[in-house]
C-alpha cells in the first residue's frame, strides 16, 4: 500500500445498512482494489458498544484495504478530514409521529452532521445521505456546509434505479447488463418516478405497454421500500448497502459511454425543477462530478409524475424551512 488510506465516515454504523455496507467498504468494493481505506464510524452513545462489536469483526476480516477503523459519538472528531461521508443514520418514523416531527427529528441529526462536515472534512469530501427522508435530510445537511460547493451533497435514489432496471429485466427476460438510460426522478418516496421513456434495450428503443407501466412497473418500484418491510418486518439493508456502493463507485469512477444512472443532487433548476430542491435526475459521472444529463425531450406523462414528486419535495423543503431547520 502506497497511497495514503481514503477516509471513510459512515454514521449509523451499529445499524443494519451500516453492518451491510462496512464490510463491502473494507474489501475495496467502494473505491477500488488498490484503495486503502480508513473507517471512521459515527453513533449515538448508546449504541457505541455494538460499533466496537462490529469493528471488532472487521478487525477480525484481516482486510488487506482495512488501515484501521475508529468508533466517535461526536460528529465534529468524526467528520475531521473525511473524505466520503456516507450519512446512514437517521431516526426512523415511530408511532403517532407525523411527517413535519421526523423532519424535526432529523433536523437534529442532520443540522450538526452538515456543520461539521463544513468545519472539519477534507477539500474534496463527497457526501452521500441514505438516512430517510433521504433528499429532505441532504437539504438539511448541505444547507449548514455553505462552505462545501453544493455538488458534493447527494441523496441515495441508486437503490430504486437497481430496482427498475431488476424489474424491467424480468418483464423483458434480459439482462441488465442490455438495459441503459432508465431514470429515476423526484423524492427517495411513494411519489417518484421511475421512467423508461429514454431507456433502450440492446441499443435500442422499447415499446412498453403503457398499462403495464403505469399500473406495474410505477407502483412497483415506488413501493417496493414498503414491500420490503412488509415481507422483512425491517427495511431493505443489504440492497441499500449494494445501492451506496454503487453510488459512490459511479461518483468516482465514472458512468458508462452511452449510458447514465440516477441519484438525487442539488438541482440547478435543469427540467423546471427548482434551483436548490435536492431532487433525483439521470445523472452521468466523469472527473469525480455527477452532472445532470440534460436536453431530454420529456413527454406529458413524464412531465405530470415529475411534477407531482417534486411537489413533494417542496412541501418537505417548506416545512424544515418553517422549522428553522434550513
Ligand atoms: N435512500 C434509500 O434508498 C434507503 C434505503 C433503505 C433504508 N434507508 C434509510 O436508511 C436509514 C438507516 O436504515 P437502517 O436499516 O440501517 O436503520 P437502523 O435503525 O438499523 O440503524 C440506524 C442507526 O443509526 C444510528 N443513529 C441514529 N441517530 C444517529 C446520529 N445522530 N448519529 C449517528 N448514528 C445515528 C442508530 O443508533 C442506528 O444504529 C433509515 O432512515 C432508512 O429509512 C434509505
Ligand atoms: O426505510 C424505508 O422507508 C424504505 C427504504 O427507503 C427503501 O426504499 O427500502
Amino acid at each position: 500500500m502506497t497511497q495514503a488510506p481514503v477516509n471513510v465516515t459512515v454514521t449509523g454504523a451499529a445499524g443494519q445498512i451500516g453492518y451491510a455496507l462496512l464490510f463491502r467498504i473494507a474489501s475495496g468494493q467502494l473505491l477500488g482494489q488498490d484503495v486503502p481505506v480508513k473507517l471512521r464510524l459515527l453513533e449515538i452513545p448508546q449504541a457505541v458498544k455494538a460499533a466496537e462489536g462490529t469493528a471488532m469483526e472487521l478487525e477480525d476480516g484481516a482486510f488487506p484495504l482495512l488501515a484501521g477503523t475508529d468508533i466517535f459519538d461526536d460528529p465534529k472528531q468524526a467528520f475531521e478530514g473525511t473524505n466520503i461521508a456516507l450519512l446512514v443514520g437517521a431516526r426512523p418514523r415511530s408511532k403517532g409521529m407525523e411527517r413535519g416531527d421526523l423532519l424535526e427529528a432529523n433536523g437534529g441529526i442532520f443540522k450538526p452532521q452538515g456543520e461539521a462536515i463544513n468545519a472539519g472534512a477534507a477539500d474534496d469530501i463527497k457526501v452521500l445521505v441514505v438516512g430517510n427522508p433521504a433528499n429532505t435530510n441532504a437539504l438539511i445537511a448541505r444547507s449548514h456546509a455553505p462552505d462545501v460547493p453544493a455538488d458534493r451533497f447527494t441523496a441515495m435514489t441508486r437503490l430504486d434505479h437497481n430496482r427498475a432496471l431488476a424489474q424491467l429485466s424480468k418483464k423483458l427476460g434480459v439482462p441488465v447488463t442490455e438495459l441503459k438510460k432508465l431514470a429515476i426522478w423526484g423524492n427517495h418516496s411513494a411519489t417518484q418516478y421511475p421512467s423508461v421513456q429514454h431507456a433502450e434495450v440492446g441499443g435500442k428503443s422499447v415499446d412498453l405497454d403503457q398499462a403495464w407501466l403505469e399500473n406495474d412497473f410505477i407502483p412497483t418500484v415506488a413501493k417496493r421500500g414498503a414491500a420490503i418491510i412488509e415481507a422483512r418486518g425491517l427495511s431493505s439493508a443489504a440492497s441499500a448497502a449494494s445501492a451506496a456502493i454503487d453510488h459512490v463507485h459511479t461518483w468516482v469512477n465514472g458512468t458508462p459511454a452511452g449510458d447514465w444512472t440516477s441519484a438525487a443532487v442539488v438541482s440547478d433548476g435543469s427540467y423546471g425543477v427548482p434551483e436548490g430542491l435536492i431532487s433525483s435526475f439521470p445523472v452521468t459521472a466523469e472527473n469525480g462530478q455527477y452532472k445532470i444529463v440534460q436536453g431530454l425531450e420529456i413527454d406529458d406523462f413524464s412531465r405530470a409524475r415529475i411534477d407531482a414528486s417534486v411537489a413533494e419535495l417542496v412541501e418537505e423543503r417548506d416545512t424544515v424551512q418553517k422549522l428553522g431547520l434550513i
